[in-house]
């Protein structure tokens, strides 16, 4: 109940940290579904480790569709659904929403996504909640340490919103771990192996991310280069056509050795005019600096017409044609007409004599002549900026959702020192940047997670193989057991543990079995005082005496093809199949002879041990065992008292 307590309070402790750092405020509306997919998540997971299954299911499913939806912006082709369809969508919504500022880096989005799946899967074991895990963390390193221009047209996340994203699924992150942690250690042996295996696969994918997205990136960067690059060249190529239009322009008024006249003008600077159309005007100059002819003859022009220049402006580079006879250019400046633009003045001197006639000046608009330049490349793609040492002269596209990043090329003009700024737009990266970096990244990560279940499931099924084989052998250890101790058992049923020799009961048995090989003959074996070798030499010396008896005997008996048993106490009885009398009774005789022969010390007497027999033989059917062995036990009665040691066969 505690730990469960802890765990939820860590969701909430994420939620309401989300909440303090991403709280919309002005401009940043965006954040606002940011923040609901989070509260969504954080609750879901709080109700999670409260155990409310449907709660849970209910907040985290929601937070995952807009997951989804946000993940797909990265992973949907430009030409299935474009960046424009999908700011279509986000403009319906009230406010300034737009794809770039609705969707945190992709890492920390996953990373989202993968907290949501292992919560929805209620962090089974079973359905790889470690991997998952695994992969959150990794995510969470990348996030952490990888170049944040990797994740191009996402949030701007600075300092304390990535701090505050980051904290948000490090929390989450931590709860599920605890909340796993006692179940992975009970099961570390089926999880670590398919865990560093499919770890190791993620992270080679999140490496073949970063160099794919690196790839992507120098690639726009690339292009967006050589854009600036061409817009810069043709800024620099249409002045100094012009330039040298006007260079021709001037040698001809040169040639003519004369300031034009009124008629004269208009017509050859029409010609000249008309085509460069962001001229601002071409003038005429006096030697003394003063504007005397000016084309076109409109509005703003007419006001510089009788203007003596060296009074407005008495360090103007009219000065070097005037008075040295060579070129001056201004650099960037206010024009008089109104505007910023730069003028270029020519010398006019006359060819014959060298005096200088004038000057022609040629008025540049900055403005049109950039939109000459741009041509077709003037576009919402890109903000391009005209700026000389910092100040920024024209700025041409938009001004805001900028990438943070853009080009800065010079532009070859004389006297100024124009720089051609080019920054693409968040709306320009979002849809012009491959998506093959995101879909390898999500595959990649899809595949481990697939590759986990698989080796997981193959270890648990041969783990429960393995215990299955345990429990089997210990079946069969266990069948082979019983069956040896049944064994022994109807081994000990049947025989005399002392002698091993046959008991009465399986010798009654096998007699039976005898009863048509006549004739049968039966002895009583009975040790002579038995009883004294008892009382002098203890029993175990009796049991000893017994064995060794029992040895002797068995020999001659088995080799008649016979049985010999143990009948109780001191007596042992013989049966022999297909034995006539006096075969019986020299077997008898031998026995007795074997017994004596083995020298056993019989205190008693001083002398050995030694055994009366009593036999009967039966010559032919029908077998009364009975009756048989009633009849040799008499025989050995007569034995015993006819002095022991002998054998006595009944009549
Ligand atoms: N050590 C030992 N003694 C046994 C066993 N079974 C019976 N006896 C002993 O055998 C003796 C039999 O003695 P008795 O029946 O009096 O006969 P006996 O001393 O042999 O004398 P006779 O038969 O008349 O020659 C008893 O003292 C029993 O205690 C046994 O398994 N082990």
């Amino acid at each position: 109940m505690t730990r469960r307590l802890i765990l939820m309070f860590l969701s909430l402790l994420a939620l309401g940290i989300a909440l303090l750092g991403l709280w919309p405020h002005a401009g940043h509306e965006a954040n606002a579904l940011l923040l609901l997919m989070l509260t969504l998540q954080a609750a879901g997971q709080a109700a999670w480790h409260w155990r409310n299954l449907l709660l849970s299911q209910l907040f985290l499913g929601l937070s995952l569709l807009i997951n989804l939806l946000i993940t797909c912006t990265f992973l949907l082709p430009e030409s299935w659904v474009g960046v424009d369809h999908w700011g279509a969508l986000l403009a319906s919504l009230p406010g300034d929403w737009h794809i770039a500022n609705i969707r945190p880096p992709i890492l920390m989005l996953l990373a989202c996504l993968g907290l949501n799946c292992s919560a929805l899967l209620r962090l089974r074991l079973g359905l790889g909640s470690a991997i998952q895990l695994a992969q959150i963390s990794l995510l969470m390193i990348f996030a952490i340490a990888a170049d944040p221009s990797l994740s191009v047209a996402s949030m701007s996340l600075a300092g304390f919103e990535r701090m505050t994203l980051l904290s948000f699924i490090g929390l989450l992150l931590l709860a599920q771990w605890a909340d796993l942690l006692p179940a992975l250690t009970q099961m570390w042996r089926r999880n670590v192996l398919p865990l560093i295996i499919s770890t190791m696969l993620t992270f080679i994918c999140l490496l073949a991310w970063q160099q794919q997205s690196q790839d992507e990136n120098n690639r726009i960067n690339q292009a967006t280069y050589v854009l600036g690059d061409k817009i810069a060249t043709q800024l620099s190529r249409e002045i100094n056509d012009q330039l040298n239009a006007m260079r021709r322009f001037a040698g001809f008024w040169s040639l003519m050795g004369q300031t034009p006249t009124g008629g004269e003008w208009q017509r050859l600077a029409r010609s000249y005019y008309k085509d460069f159309d962001y001229f601002q005007n071409i003038a005429f100059i006096d030697p003394d600096s003063v504007v005397t002819r000016v084309f076109p003859d409109k509005a703003g022009n007419h006001d510089v017409l009788g203007i003596r220049l060296f009074d407005t402006q008495p360090d103007t580079p009219l000065r070097n044609p005037l008075e040295l006879g060579i070129e001056g250019h201004t650099g960037i400046i206010d024009l008089l007409q109104g505007g910023k633009g730069m003028v270029s003045y020519l010398p006019v001197r006359n060819t014959r004599d060298g005096s200088i006639l004038g000057a022609i000046a040629m008025v540049v608009n900055l403005e049109p002549l950039l939109d000459k330049a741009l041509n077709s490349a003037r576009n919402e793609a890109f903000a391009i900026t005209l700026s000389e040492r910092g100040s920024i002269y024209i700025h041409v596209g938009p001004e805001s959702r900028l990438a943070p990043w853009g080009h800065r090329i010079p532009i070859e003009l004389p006297a100024t020192d124009l720089t051609l700024g080019l920054q693409p737009t968040q709306q320009y990266l979002a849809a012009s940047r491959g998506r093959l970096p995101e879909v390898t990244l999500l595959t990649g990560i899809m595949l481990a997670y697939l590759l986990f279940l698989v080796i997981y499931m193959y270890r648990r099924v041969s783990q429960e193989h393995g215990i299955v084989k345990n429990a089997n052998d210990a079946l069969k250890e266990e069948m082979v057991r019983r069956e040896r101790l049944q064994k022994e058992i109807q081994w000990l049923a049947r025989h005399d543990e002392l002698t091993q020799l046959p008991n009465r009961r399986y010798f009654l048995e096998q007699v039976q079995s005898f009863s048509g090989k006549m004739p049968l003959t039966v002895m009583i074996l009975d040790i002579d005082f038995f009883k004294s070798i008892n009382d002098k030499l203890g029993h175990l010396e009796g049991d000893r005496y017994l064995q060794k008896i029992a040895a002797v005997s068995r020999a001659p008996v088995e080799a008649a093809g016979g049985i010999l048993a143990r009948f109780g106490g001191e007596e042992f009885v013989v049966c022999i199949p297909e034995c006539p009398r006096a075969v019986g009774r020299t077997l008898a005789e031998e026995l007795r002879r074997a017994v004596q022969g083995a020298g056993l010390p019989q205190p008693a007497t001083d002398s050995v041990v030694t055994v009366s027999v009593g036999m009967a033989c039966v010559a032919r059917a029908p077998l009364r065992l009975e009756a048989l062995l009633q009849a040799a036990d008499e025989a050995l009665y007569r034995a015993k008292s006819s002095g022991r040691n002998q054998v006595q066969v009944a009549a």
